[in-house]
């Protein structure tokens, strides 16, 4: 892999970025970075972010012979310099340059949305695995899929890559012969332009809530909405869940952006047409929904539906009515990627994601469930899927919420509590800075006690305890919001954490030993 500085200057002049470069003594560069801790002989280097100019020193002195910023941090007469008005844009351009268009070798699908991104990728990668013999790439919050050994799966630092670690990882898929790649769109992803240029063959627009919005994502609500809907300006195709918030605006950003052919929706609700009175696609028919699975069938309700022969009956083992809706965008991209209906029904039957809806059964104690659920939407949603199922009779919660960030989060835990369970025992989950008794106070602030027991208990694994322990055999034990985490992060510190599935493991086998 390579570029050279007439290149980059081309591709930045194109794109209308560069305001002043410098020929140094090396025009060839054979890596590029933006970390001086990564920095090899001839490298281009990037300066970005909250970036300190001893960086750039650091990483000349290790080899770095060109650097692209927004200022000009160095003028030595020797290294070579590009000065851009966007250096996130200009990276994520001679990022892909760099390593040779790899996105142009493989089908890509894009997932945006509040909720449901990782599931959503999971489903897909497994329905594409399902054709291609696994040889579907993915990047997603929770692991990256490079290849096919074990060597090529690794756990990801963000939802979306910086942009020269996605095409890094990107070619690197294509040189180990994966053909598809499902990736997670986050709303930083644009607004930090670390997607910048890139093009999908799907976007998936699954749904959007309040939730992201602080002093360092988005300032606000609309912010976080016009980043989302990026990724339509960015796809041949685009899918819409028309149950989300929003579905309008969504829908008439997505209008203006793809020839109406090229335009999908689904829904669960019946009898609903468009915003514009056109019909939806897709409809999603509940059969059989239970604790452990759900199975639903979809109906083409338009001609450009029924080309894509996707009509049939499928079930997930991750439950939920959302989950279903999240199997839908994945079973309707991944047909448009060459599947068949038949490669969806095999390759979601047994599709499971790490943290989202893992279950540990007990003899005494009721059903215990692990849920990434972190915000109002996820957490309400949760609660009532788990209401609506007969057997249950109470509804134990274990939650925490983050400190320094999502602050609004702390509310919306408030209000799902009220509206769905029965007991809440109140705990950390990743506290940052910030005192983990104050924020479960200021979640119980917004809780109606006339309907819930409220309990504080900052020690995480001994809240499970109790709530496992207080857990009946027909109540529903919800830990919530931390997933697969191994770790709290506290005062700077990734504090390591066994994980809810493993404390929670390693609790019932302690009671049941006992008995
Ligand atoms: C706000 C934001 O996008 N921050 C990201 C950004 O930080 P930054 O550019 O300021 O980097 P920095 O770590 O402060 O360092 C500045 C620069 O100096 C360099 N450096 C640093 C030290 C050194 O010795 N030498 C050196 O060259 C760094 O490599 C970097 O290029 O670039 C870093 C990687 O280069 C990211 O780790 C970091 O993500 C932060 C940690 C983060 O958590 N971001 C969240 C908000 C995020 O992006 N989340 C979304 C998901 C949200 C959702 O669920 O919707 C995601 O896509 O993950
Ligand atoms: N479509 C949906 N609507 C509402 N809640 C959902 C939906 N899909 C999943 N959830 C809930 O949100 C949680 C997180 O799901 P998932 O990890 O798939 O979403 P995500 O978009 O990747 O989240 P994040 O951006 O926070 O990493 C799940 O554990 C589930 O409780």
């Amino acid at each position: 892999m390579a570029i050279n500085l007439e290149d980059a200057q081309i591709l930045l002049e194109e794109h209308h970025l560069l305001k002043e470069q410098f020929n140094g003594r090396k025009y060839n560069f054979k890596h590029v970075t933006y970390d001086s801790r990564q920095v090899e002989q001839d490298t281009l280097f990037f300066c970005k972010g909250n970036f300190k100019k001893e960086y750039l020193t650091d990483a000349i002195d290790h080899g770095a012979t060109g650097y692209v910023a927004e200022e000009k941090y160095v003028d030595d007469g020797q290294t070579s310099f590009l000065i851009v008005t966007d250096v996130q844009k200009a990276m994520a351009l001679l990022g892909a340059a760099f390593y040779g268009y790899p996105q142009n070798d493989l089908f890509v699908i894009g997932i945006t949305g509040t909720k449901g991104k990782t599931t959503s990728s999971y489903f897909a990668k497994g329905i594409l695995d399902q054709m291609t013999a696994k040889r579907t790439a993915l990047f997603s919050t929770v692991n990256r899929v490079v290849g096919q050994r074990p060597e090529d799966t690794f756990k990801s630092n963000l939802t979306t890559p910086e942009s020269l670690d996605l095409f890094h990882d990107m070619r690197k898929a294509v040189d180990n012969g994966m053909t598809h790649l499902v990736m997670e769109v986050s709303s930083q992803a644009y607004k930090k332009n670390r997607v910048y240029g890139l093009h999908y063959n799907v976007g998936i627009f699954l749904n959007i809530s309040p939730d992201h919005v602080g002093e360092n994502e988005h300032p606000t609500f609309a912010d976080y909405l016009f980043c989302k809907e990026q990724i339509l300006a960015n796809s041949d195709y685009c899918i819409l869940n028309v149950d989300t918030e929003h579905f309008k605006d969504i829908y008439y950003a997505a209008k203006s952006d793809v020839e109406s052919e090229r335009l999908l929706t689904f829904t669960h609700t019946d009898n609903q047409t468009l915003p514009d009175e056109n019909p939806i696609d897709v409809q999603i028919e509940n059969l059989q929904e239970t604790l452990l699975d759900s199975q639903f069938k979809l109906h083409a309700l338009t001609a450009k539906a029924k080309d894509l022969h996707l009509e049939g009956t499928y079930s997930i083992t991750i439950p939920g009515d959302y989950n279903e809706g999240n199997a839908t965008a994945a079973i309707i991209a991944s047909i448009l990627g060459n599947a068949t209906q038949e490669d969806a029904v095999q390759g979601l039957k047994h599709v499971k994601v790490a943290g989202r809806m893992e279950m540990v059964q007990t003899k005494n104690h009721g059903l215990v469930y692990i849920d990434y659920a972190h915000n109002y939407a996820s957490l309400h949603a949760l609660l009532e899927f788990l209401k609506a199922q007969r057997k249950v009779e109470r509804l134990i919660v274990v939650v925490g919420s983050t400190g320094n960030k999502g602050v609004s989060r702390r509310e919306g835990f408030g209000k799902a509590i009220s509206q769905g369970a029965d007991v809440a025992i109140l705990t950390s989950d990743d506290p940052g800075y910030e005192d983990p008794m104050k924020i479960a106070q200021e979640i119980d602030q917004y809780i109606d006690h006339q309907r819930v027991q409220v309990f504080f208990e900052m020690d995480r694994a001994t809240a499970i305890k109790r709530a496992i322990e207080m857990g009946k055999p027909n109540d529903v034990v919800v830990l919530a919001g931390k997933g697969e985490d191994k770790y709290q992060k506290i005062n700077g510190v990734d504090t390591p954490y066994p994980n809810d599935l493993n404390v929670a493991k390693n609790i019932v086998k302690g009671l049941e030993d006992e008995q």
